[in-house]
């Protein structure tokens, strides 16, 4: 350990650690779930820490936000009901709220703490929660799905930590299938999908699972987010049955500058369409199956 320095040291990426100079360390606390921390980093903003585990840099969160809600959501004409599982800093139901079509947003979030959290020292993140639309419940989202009446949603959002406490049940079969559950034929499913560098293994069982419970289509795509671990992440697209979503081309296309306090910084339908194409060695174990 380096004095006034973070490195992010887990066994989800042995070997290798990302470090972030500490400028101050803002929050530091024990949920019922986890450790949470806050500290202002020299470049990146603040960072929002997870048993040890980047979750989000205020210079950075823009990509992953913006890329794993308008992935799904621009892929369906007119989505009006949406569901969030995980996300509770808010960045998620940021962007969810861009979308004039949308109706309801629940959001299910494990732990009170987080969102406390994101509301003090995010504002920008937390913003989210200030839209009329929005309906937090503070509880597990695995059985809060179980209790969702079947084909409710147009879309679910899976923004989750890493399969290491609290998340870990949401890279699970029983979980992708209360997911399906809960989506109108139709509807779309994103979820976080670790990275093609690290996890190819774990991305083949969620890929596979995927195939078994989503019988419209299933994509996999992915982002550069310089703060997580080899500085991309991964995102499953899956549509319940029905006519197969074309998750490769948008055909909801969203304002790049929607006149939002906070406009767009990342998505864009270029990029959109990019995150789909994946170096050779995933696309061998991703699109052979
Ligand atoms: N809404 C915060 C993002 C949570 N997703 C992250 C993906 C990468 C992981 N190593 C940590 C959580």
């Amino acid at each position: 350990v380096i004095p006034g320095w973070f490195s992010e040291i887990s066994p989800m990426w042995p070997g290798e650690a990302h470090s972030l100079k500490i400028e101050k360390i803002l929050f530091q606390g024990k949920s019922d779930y986890q450790n949470v921390m806050v500290f202002q980093s020299s470049t990146y903003g603040k960072v929002l820490v997870l048993d040890g585990v980047i979750q989000l840099t205020e210079r950075d969160e823009c990509a992953y936000q913006e890329m794993i809600t308008h992935l799904p959501l621009c892929s369906i004409p007119n989505p009006k009901k949406v569901l969030v599982i995980g996300g509770g800093d808010g960045g998620v139901l940021r962007e969810v709220a861009r979308h004039s079509s949308v109706e309801q947003i629940d959001i299910c979030e494990i732990d009170k703490m987080v969102v406390d959290v994101s509301k003090q020292f995010f504002p920008r993140v937390a913003i989210g929660y200030e839209d009329p639309r929005v309906t937090l419940n503070v509880g597990d989202g695995v059985a809060f799905l179980r209790a969702v009446p079947a084909g409710t949603y147009d879309a679910i959002i899976v923004d989750s930590s890493d399969p290491i406490g609290p998340a870990q049940e949401l890279f699970e079969k029983p979980f992708f299938q209360s997911v399906a559950n809960a989506l109108r034929p139709g509807g779309v499913v994103c979820t976080q999908a670790e990275s093609i560098w690290l996890h190819m293994h774990i991305i083949e069982d969620i890929v596979s699972n995927c195939h078994q419970i989503f019988k419209g289509s299933v994509n996999y795509a992915w982002t550069t987010v310089p703060t997580y671990p080899s500085g991309v992440i991964g995102f499953m697209l899956c549509s319940t049955e029905g006519p197969p979503v074309d998750f490769k081309h948008p055909v909801n296309p969203i304002a790049e500058n929607d006149g939002s306090k906070d406009p767009l910084k990342f998505y864009n339908s270029e990029i959109h369409t990019a995150a789909f194409c994946l170096p050779s060695f995933a696309k061998k174990v991703i699109e052979s199956m």
